[in-house]
């Protein structure tokens, strides 16, 4: 398939086909092709494989997922109907580990299913839906309000570097780390962009970069080592990242080195903000030291692209795929309520008891 990606939802459902429906991110900048799910292990697959990645992406596509594989379901009571949910809602939830926004788009989708258990099974499967395409929703309508609180931290001609892919491709839409770049762009602030490459799986070169030049950005590839220099030269006057949980005393985890690039932001005075749907913020666990990090294959870092292994046979290799940057280097958690500033433990808080109360 031919076309642009930022014209294309990254996320979405084939309503015809009731098919979720997902632009193949392993494939991006080649080759832009969708793939059509309608299996569990399908959908797994493609959250584990990265074909979907991102932490608001995933959500989307779990909650999607769900309502997809519940349409299937060939039961007519509401025991049978509510097992099978949950041991696909289980298994989906078992494909990564570390991005919030998977478990809780999962809680959403099963709390319909229990709030209409006196209903018949087509009136649980359409309300199923109904929130699926809510999440979606919801996902789009943050991000761009992310990226409206985001914008008022830059200003014309700034200097931005970004860290792995919180882009379109991460969400729905607009990206939540990208969307203040998109926004103050339409407004022309002229940016310039930086994005870390981000090894081992490239998601800075291969999805960010891509997008942003798709999208007329001034935009520059740096490796991930090249940070420290295009800061120490002046040319970066804010750091955007996205995030894949925060933990209730702002400690964020985030693609594995988003916490180098903070500690030399922090070295050159860099403020570093965190692009953050309340989706992703996670209350109920208190310190970055309670978040699980996902540990993923060596082979993604000795042999994912190129022919021969690029590293000695047997090498112990560590990996994985994120890492929590201390509260003390955030200047600021962009939210879709509005910026959290330090102290994280009470602005967090606030923020979240806010939405508790518009819900
Ligand atoms: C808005 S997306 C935020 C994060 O999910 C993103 O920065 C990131 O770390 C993604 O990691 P990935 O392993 O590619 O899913």
């Amino acid at each position: 398939m031919g076309g642009k990606i930022t014209e294309i939802d990254t996320v979405s459902l084939d309503e015809a086909n009731k098919a979720l429906v997902i632009i193949d991110q392993t494939k991006l900048p080649g080759q832009i092709q969708m793939l059509s799910l309608t299996k569990a292990k399908e959908i797994w697959d493609a959250i584990y494989l990265l074909q979907v990645r991102g932490a608001p992406a995933i959500g989307v596509a779990a909650a999607i997922g769900m309502y997809v594989l519940a349409s299937r379901y060939e039961v007519d009571d509401y025991d049978a109907f509510y097992a099978a949910f949950c041991r696909d809602k289980e298994y989906l939830d078992s494909s990564r580990p570390t991005a919030v926004n998977l478990s809780w788009a999962l809680k959403r989708m099963e709390g319909v299913v229990t709030a209409h258990a006196n209903e018949d099974i087509p009136a649980i499967v359409d309300a199923l839906h109904q929130e699926a395409m809510v999440i979606r929703d919801e996902d789009i309508a943050v991000c761009h309000k992310i990226g409206e609180y985001g914008m008022e931290l830059l200003k014309p001609g700034d200097g931005v570097l970004t860290h792995c892919n919180a882009g379109k491709l991460a969400t729905v839409r607009f990206g939540t780390a990208t969307a203040p770049i998109y926004l103050a762009e339409e407004n022309d602030y002229h940016l310039h962009v930086f994005c870390d490459e981000t090894r081992p799986l490239l998601q800075g070169a291969r999805l960010t970069a891509f997008e942003l030049q798709e999208s007329g950005v001034d935009t520059t590839l740096i490796c991930d080592n090249m940070s420290a220099m295009v800061m120490k030269n002046g040319w970066v006057n804010a750091v955007f990242v996205g995030c894949d949980r925060v933990a209730a005393n702002g400690d964020t985890a985030n693609k594995i080195g988003t916490s180098v690039v903070a500690a030399v932001a922090k070295q050159y005075n860099v403020p570093v903000y965190i692009c953050a749907p309340t989706s992703t913020i996670d209350m109920a666990t208190a310190t970055g030291d309670d978040i699980v990090i996902e540990e993923r294959k060596p082979e993604e870092i000795a042999e994912m692209w190129y022919e021969k292994r690029m590293a000695p046979e047997n090498v112990k290799i560590f990996n994985p795929a994120f890492d929590v940057t201390d509260h003390e280097l955030i200047a600021g958690i962009v939210t879709e309520y509005g910026v959290a500033r330090t102290p994280y433990t009470e602005s967090l808080k606030a923020i979240m008891d806010n939405k508790q109360k518009r819900v």
